[in-house]
């Protein structure tokens, strides 16, 4: 009833498309969300203190149709397991933190490098406290669960045991794309979430958290990459499907915006760090040339994004199509492709090292690094098709 009142925009096309989407929620295909929340605003703003929480309260309850992450997971939605559920609600209140401290004026000057005295490594990887922060705030949340066995965080060097009897193994990347933190650039944060491992039991603490935590992508039963940006958005799928939930900062719910994510089959945008054109392979060189050119298998010429942010270049290449990669051995499979791949897959997309499928490649290192390539499935045939698209040169590039 409200889809003829607003112009298109890519919520409300998505709705239009036919995707995998639990039946409990198929009414939510014919509403726009957007619409919605707009009119949850227009209450908000007609109404003061105790009242406007009331009157939110109730229309996300019936009246819009605006469903929480909670809601969607629970016994009301898609019943997931009563464990997972608790975790996703520790999940969520942990990326609420860590968007809040993002956006602090009194953090203004947390991501400026601040390289620890006598530590090794380049400068790009040192430590930067938002990060640690991040860092420190997921953990907490995973502790409190009571659901977590183990976490396996970019930002540690080991997996940190946390319970015997939790059920969940949580790999993540707290804060992706902080070097962009002082400029107000968009960030996220990146999950994944498999079952504890319960044969593994009987092995001493060290050796099953690193086992736990190095399983093949094809275990995932969970993943979800936060955006932090102009809007904070949680997309997320449990294996039916890639839904994103928006922050609405009335009320504190992450409330379903994009139900059941279909990534165009192909995209006119490729997201890349193209001053390293002259350190990338020849196929690779020549498939961006070919596309930019639009000279391709799709006879338009392609833009370029490149926001240096995984989660946001990735965000918009789920909405948009296209490509969002980064070809040299950079990104971690663990905490990034891992996770990403899966969220691409379960929305129709694929997930590549350049050669083959990422969620098939079994981790031998929990900081493994390797070429990344998500997008649209044609987009990512073609490239492919040429080869030799990893760049096996690795200079030390300085920012
Ligand atoms: O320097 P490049 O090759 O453009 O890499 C940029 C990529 O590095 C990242 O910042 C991640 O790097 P870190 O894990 O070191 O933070 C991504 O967000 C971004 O896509």
């Amino acid at each position: 009833m409200h889809s003829s009142a607003v112009s298109p925009t890519p919520s409300s096309l998505f709705l239009q498309k036919s995707h995998p989407f639990p039946p409990k929620f198929n009414f939510l295909l014919r509403r726009n969300p957007l619409l919605c929340r707009r009119s949850r605003r227009k209450m908000a703003s007609s109404a003061s203190g105790f009242s406007i929480k009331s009157q939110l309260s109730a229309a996300s309850e019936s009246v819009d149709g605006a469903y929480t992450l909670m809601e969607y997971m629970g016994k009301g939605g898609i019943g997931l397991g009563d464990d997972l559920v608790v975790l996703f609600d520790h999940l969520q209140y942990a990326c609420k933190k860590i968007s809040a401290v993002v956006a602090s004026p009194f953090n203004s000057n947390l991501g400026k490098h601040n390289k620890a005295a006598g530590s090794v490594g380049s400068e790009r990887d040192a430590p930067k406290p938002l990060d640690t922060v991040s860092n420190e705030i997921i953990l907490s949340c995973l502790r409190n669960s009571g659901k977590v066995a183990v976490m396996a965080s970019e930002e540690d060097d080991k997996p940190v045991w946390i319970q015997d009897d939790g059920a969940f193994v949580v790999v993540t990347d707290p804060l992706d794309g902080s070097r962009n933190i002082d400029a107000s650039i968009p960030t996220g944060t990146i999950y994944g979430v498999y079952k504890r491992l319960v044969e593994l039991d009987h092995l001493p603490q060290e050796e099953k958290a690193m086992l736990n935590s190095l399983q093949s992508g094809t275990r995932l039963v969970a993943a979800a990459y936060i955006l932090y940006s102009s809007a904070t958005i949680l997309c997320t799928s449990f294996g039916s499907g890639t839904h994103a939930f928006t922050l609405d900062r009335s009320t504190g719910d992450f409330v379903l915006t994009h139900p059941g994510i279909q990534i165009p089959p192909r995209g006119q945008i490729y997201s890349v760090n193209d001053a390293r054109y002259f350190d990338w392979p020849e196929g690779l060189r020549h498939y961006i040339d070919t596309v930019r050119q639009g000279k391709g298998r799709h006879p338009k010429k392609y833009s370029a994004r490149y926001i240096c942010s995984l989660v946001a270049d990735l965000h918009r290449t789920l909405l948009y199509g296209g490509i969002a990669m980064n070809p040299r051995d950079h990104l971690r499979l663990v905490y990034e492709a891992n996770p990403l791949s899966f969220l691409v897959e379960q929305a129709g997309g694929k997930g590549s090292d350049g050669k083959g499928r990422i969620l098939s490649l079994q981790p031998v290192k929990l900081h493994q690094r390797l070429p990344l390539f998500l997008g649209s499935p044609e987009d990512i045939d073609e490239l492919e098709s040429y080869g030799d698209v990893q760049q096996r040169v690795n200079p030390g590039y300085e920012v």
